[in-house]
């Protein structure tokens, strides 16, 4: 994947990135570390077109992430997994298919079921997402995400809220993803996985890239910056 960022800035009431710069290609996992607050799930958003910038541009293999087809074109997990209470997990996927892909009810099952029995969650299909574990809900909400069969897919801190069980469960999935040629940008706090997952690292702190470079600079940082974060995660 290719990603290139130009004077890429943005605020809200405060200014919280600062005129980003930066081009990475021929990665296909890249995650995005730094300590709360530093501007990772905004830069996330943005790239994945859910927000807009508010000055500069940001391009993801080669398509400007403002431009209104970009969105429909790119997966996005949540922190929480922001499935549809009332429905079950088959009926949360194909909803998405009919609404914004126009697949009949047939086409949309098994588009569906493939990507649930991808998830390992084939038998888990007709169940609501209070009756499954946050583990199996997270892991129906990335199969959601895959079944628009994305260009990218974007994850922002997917096992934030599962535990440590769940939380291996989770990514232990994500990785065998990847082994099937699936790109990902994902903003993840789990050092170990990040370690073992991304190809490509960016270090953010108060809303600047710090740090960039592939995995091995987590464990030897050139910032005092990245230095001093490696020291205080786990
Ligand atoms: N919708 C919003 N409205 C106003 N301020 C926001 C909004 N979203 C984020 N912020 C602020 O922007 C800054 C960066 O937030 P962001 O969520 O991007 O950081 P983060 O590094 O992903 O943090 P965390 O690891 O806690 O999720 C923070 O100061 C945050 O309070």
């Amino acid at each position: 994947m290719k990603i290139e960022l130009k004077d890429l800035s943005h605020h809200y009431d405060i200014p919280v990135l600062h005129q980003l710069n930066l081009i990475v290609q021929q990665y296909k996992s890249i995650a995005i570390i730094g300590v709360s607050g530093s501007g990772k799930s905004t830069l996330l958003r943005i790239l994945s077109g859910l927000e807009a910038a508010t000055s500069g541009t940001a391009q993801v293999n080669g398509h400007d992430v403002a431009a209104p087809a970009y969105r429909a074109s790119v997966g996005f997990v949540f922190q929480n997994h922001n499935l549809f209470p009332h429905l079950s997990l088959l009926r949360n996927i194909t909803l998405v298919l009919e609404k914004t892909r126009g697949y009949t009810r047939q086409q949309a099952h098994e588009r569906a079921t493939r990507y649930l029995d991808l998830l390992h969650l084939g038998n888990q299909a007709h169940k609501l997402p209070r009756n499954v574990s946050g583990g199996q809900a997270q892991r129906a909400s990335i199969a959601r995400a895959l079944s628009i069969e994305p260009e990218v897919i974007f994850l922002d801190e997917p096992t934030s809220s599962l535990d440590p069980v769940l939380t291996y469960e989770v990514l232990a999935a994500i990785k065998e993803l990847r082994e099937l040629g699936m790109e990902f940008v994902l903003v993840s706090h789990v050092m170990s996985f990040v370690h073992d997952f991304a190809d490509y690292v960016i270090y953010m702190e108060d809303g600047s890239i710090a740090e960039h470079g592939p995995p091995t600079i987590l464990d030897a940082p050139a910032t005092r910056a990245l230095q001093d974060f490696m020291a205080k995660v786990p």
